[in-house]
């Protein structure tokens, strides 16, 4: 190398092209440096124009090299990252763009298509509503959804963690989104992402038409958020809290005094002087229902609750829903809850969660009539009858099929395209003169059974896949 370095003028040209190659160049520059090292002042700005050294002409094909090899790395980016791809592959064949710039399809958007399941036709519905709201300026929609999905990832010898899968929803302003599921459906990993305490793995979500990736902090003037457990500070008492709230949502003066007291009265926490207790004082369900009163105050167009019911009695329980119920007329709320009764009585959807993927969406009614064409026969003998309670419910209906049994108490699901309940009456009548019925009841299908339902059918293709 020295060598060569000695022989430059003769083979000015060869040296020029391997100095092409950055480590050449690198090296050809160090050793200029050196030289120059040994002279008093070592090299100057001027001696760049000493035709001796080649340092600008070094200096000139390190320029030409870094722009090169950043172009060359950008281009192959785009190639390998598929997102990358996808987009500007998208943004090519779309004849209509976003009115809303930050209103593009997510990176994987249409690389997940081979994840969807095509037998949940509801499922597909809303992802094929996503796409059409991401691709036109409608701002409809509080809530929009795009692939989004969370892996946490493995450590201290836990495996990584699929937590919510390429999850597609669209909820509209004034509506109430009923989040249900299993414990360890991934809800709470869904909201803590919709809030900005994680961030999602891949995909995103648009919060009135905002990146929750990017627009975090206008997010926040917005949202509402009671978490799964009450964040509230001790020492504080409960107007003193919806005070904070409230300022930090840009209210002020007889705007906020108003806010605050309407909030303590809607939930019960205005008498007894309960307002001015300090909250570390306050019973469980009082902290619940002053965090869902934070959850409101301000106006938020968008608000989560995470089971905001749990813990309460039956009362407030009731005071709560109204209060929710009330609250939705103009914001869009997600809600996740175990109680099946709740989300029937304040969600305008459902949407069932299993291992962190949606299985079905809609209506309550419409989920029943879905996965409930089936009557609930319950019947209660001595555990010796069981088998001829067994062989009369086949003779009435021969696709019936138990679900439980327990010490003479059985359970059959009954197609109800096979039997008319008056025929049950007629059944249950005749074996009472054979034998001793205790109990029996028939009912329709509720939400316990089409969340059973959804868990158990999930579970067991998600074991068979
Ligand atoms: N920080 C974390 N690191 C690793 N895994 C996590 C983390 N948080 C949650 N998980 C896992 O992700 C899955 C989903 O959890 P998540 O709390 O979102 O469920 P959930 O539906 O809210 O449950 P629940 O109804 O019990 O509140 C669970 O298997 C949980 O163990």
């Amino acid at each position: 190398m020295c060598w060569f370095m000695y022989h430059t003028q003769s083979l000015e040209m060869w040296v020029m092209v391997m100095e092409l190659y950055p480590g050449f160049s690198l090296y050809r520059g160090l050793y200029e440096f050196a030289q120059y090292a040994q002279l008093e002042g070592g090299m100057r700005w001027e001696d760049l124009n000493d035709s001796e050294n080649g340092m600008k002409e070094v200096l000139i094909i390190m320029f030409v090299d870094w722009l090169v090899v950043l172009f060359v790395a950008y281009g192959i980016d785009r190639v390998v990252s598929p997102g990358s791809g996808v987009r500007r592959r998208k943004s090519q064949n779309s004849q209509k763009k976003p009115l809303l710039s930050f209103w593009k399809p997510s990176l994987q958007s249409k690389d997940s298509t081979l994840n969807v399941q095509m037998d949940k036709a509801d499922v597909n519905q809303e992802r094929e509503k996503v796409d059409q709201l991401l691709h036109e300026s409608s701002t409809s929609h509080a809530i929009v959804c795009d692939n989004l999905q969370k892996i946490y990832p493995e450590s201290d010898g836990n495996l990584e963690k699929l937590a919510v899968q390429g999850l597609y929803l669209a909820v509209p302003r004034g509506e109430c989104f009923g989040m249900l599921g299993p414990n360890g459906a991934g809800k709470t990993s869904f909201i803590n992402m919709m809030i900005g305490l994680t961030k999602p793995t891949t995909g995103t979500a648009f919060v009135q038409g905002l990146d929750i990736r990017t627009h975090m902090n206008e997010i926040y003037t917005n949202m509402g958020v009671c978490p799964q457990h009450d964040l509230l500070w001790e020492t504080l008492t409960g107007r003193e809290h919806l005070l904070f709230y409230g300022r930090l949502k840009n209210l002020k003066g007889s705007a906020l005094t108003q806010a605050v007291e309407e909030s303590l009265k809607s939930l019960n926490l205005f008498h007894g002087g309960v307002a001015n207790k300090q909250a570390g004082k306050y019973s469980g369900g009082m902290k619940r229902r002053l965090s869902v009163a934070i959850s409101l105050i301000g106006d938020p167009r968008v608000v989560y609750m995470d089971e905001p019911s749990t813990g309460l009695d039956p009362a407030s329980k009731n005071n709560l829903w109204n209060v929710v119920k009330n609250a939705k007329q103009d914001r869009a709320i997600i809600l996740t809850t175990h109680s099946m009764e709740e989300a029937e009585f304040l969600c305008d959807r459902l949407g069932f969660f299993v291992d962190g993927s949606l299985q079905c969406i809609g209506n309550p009614k419409e989920l029943k009539a879905r996965y409930g064409g089936s009557y609930v026969f319950t019947i209660t003998t001595s555990s010796d009858q069981e088998e001829e309670v067994e062989n009369m419910v086949q003779h009435l209906a021969p696709s019936a099929s138990k679900v439980y049994q327990l010490s003479g108490t059985q359970k059959f699901e009954i197609p109800k395209s096979e039997i008319r309940i008056a025929d049950v009456f007629q059944v249950v009548e005749t074996a009472k003169r054979k034998f001793t019925v205790f109990a029996w009841g028939l009912a329709d299908t509720n939400m316990e059974d089409v969340f059973i339902k959804v868990s158990r059918e999930a579970r067991q293709s998600n074991a068979l896949t």
